[in-house]
C-alpha cells in the first residue's frame, strides 16, 4: 500500500509503518513521548496485535485494509460524554463510506459505532480516551475498515471491493477518511450535538424498526427510539421505554 503524506488533509504528522502490532499502541507510544499533535496518525499496511472491541483482536494483512489511529484532543468534553466522540467518528466512517458507495439503505451504524452494510460489518472503530479529572484528556481513534480484502472466514463480514467488485487504492482512501473525520471532529468542537444526534439516529442500524433483542439471556421484541448522550440504548419493549449499555443488550 503506497499513503502519500503530501495528499493528507491539514498537513498533520503522518506516520506510515510498513507493519506493526497495533496502530492504537503506536499513536498511544507517540502520545507518552510527548510527540503526537492534534490530528497525528500512524497507519499501517499490516496489524499483527489490533485492538478491538471487548478484548478482540483486529489484524490486517498485506495492505487490504485501512487501518489507523488518529489522535485528538477533545478537551472541551466532559469524561461523561465519551459517547459523543464516538458518535461523530462514526459518522464521519459513515460519510466516507456513503461518499464510496453511492446512496445504500443498507449502509448503517451498527450502535455504538460498528460499520455495517446490511447484516455484513465493514469496519469497526476502537476509541481510547484518557482522561484528566473531569476532562478527556486526549483521545486514540483507532479505525480497521475492510476495503480490498474479499476472503472473510465469516457470513457477516464484507468489504468494499467485495460489494462493489474493484479493488482500491488505499491512499486516497485514507486521505478521504482523514477529511471526513476532521470535518465531524469540528462540527462536534463546534458544539453541534443536535445535528449530529439526528444524523446518527438517521443511520443507526435498525431504528425505530421492530425486533428481537436478547436482554440478560432473554429474547425480547422492541424498537429502538432513541441514544442518550452517554451512549446508552433507549429500546421500546412493550410500551415502556428502557435504557441499555453496551454490555447489557445486544441485536438479535
Ligand atoms: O472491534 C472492533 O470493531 C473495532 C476494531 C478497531 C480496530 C482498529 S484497526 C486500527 C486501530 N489499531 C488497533 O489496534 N485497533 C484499531
Amino acid at each position: 500500500m503506497e499513503i502519500r503524506p503530501q495528499t493528507l488533509f491539514t498537513g498533520q504528522q503522518f506516520v506510515w509503518l510498513p507493519a506493526c502490532g497495533s496502530t492504537n499502541a503506536e499513536a498511544q507510544r507517540l502520545l507518552g513521548e510527548n510527540r503526537a499533535s492534534e490530528g497525528c496518525t500512524v497507519a499501517t499496511g499490516h496489524q499483527t496485535a489490533g485492538r478491538g472491541q471487548r478484548g478482540n483482536r483486529w489484524e490486517a494483512t498485506a495492505g487490504e485494509n485501512l487501518t489507523l489511529s488518529v489522535v485528538w484532543f477533545p478537551t472541551f468534553l466532559d469524561a461523561g460524554q465519551q459517547f459523543l466522540l464516538s458518535q461523530a467518528v462514526a459518522l464521519a466512517v459513515h460519510d466516507w463510506a456513503a461518499a464510496l458507495l453511492g446512496p445504500a439503505p443498507a449502509l448503517r451504524l451498527k450502535w455504538p459505532n460498528d460499520l455495517y452494510y446490511g447484516a455484513q460489518k465493514l469496519g469497526g472503530i476502537l476509541i481510547e480516551n484518557a482522561l484528566s479529572g473531569p476532562k478527556i484528556q486526549h483521545s486514540v481513534v483507532g479505525i480497521g475498515l475492510n476495503v480490498n480484502q474479499v476472503a472473510f472466514g465469516v457470513p457477516t463480514a464484507s468489504s468494499l471491493a467485495a460489494l462493489t467488485g474493484r479493488a482500491y487504492d488505499l491512499g486516497p482512501l485514507a486521505a478521504h477518511l482523514l477529511e471526513c473525520l476532521e470535518r465531524r471532529y469540528l462540527q462536534l468542537r463546534a458544539g453541534q450535538v443536535g445535528a449530529l444526534r439526528r444524523a446518527y439516529l438517521q443511520v443507526l442500524y435498525r431504528y425505530q424498526e421492530p425486533h428481537a433483542f436478547e436482554v440478560a439471556g432473554q429474547r425480547v421484541h422492541g424498537q429502538i427510539v432513541g441514544v442518550g448522550e452517554d451512549g446508552r440504548l433507549a429500546v421500546d419493549i412493550g410500551g415502556a421505554v428502557r435504557w441499555f449499555g453496551l454490555q447489557e443488550i445486544r441485536h438479535v
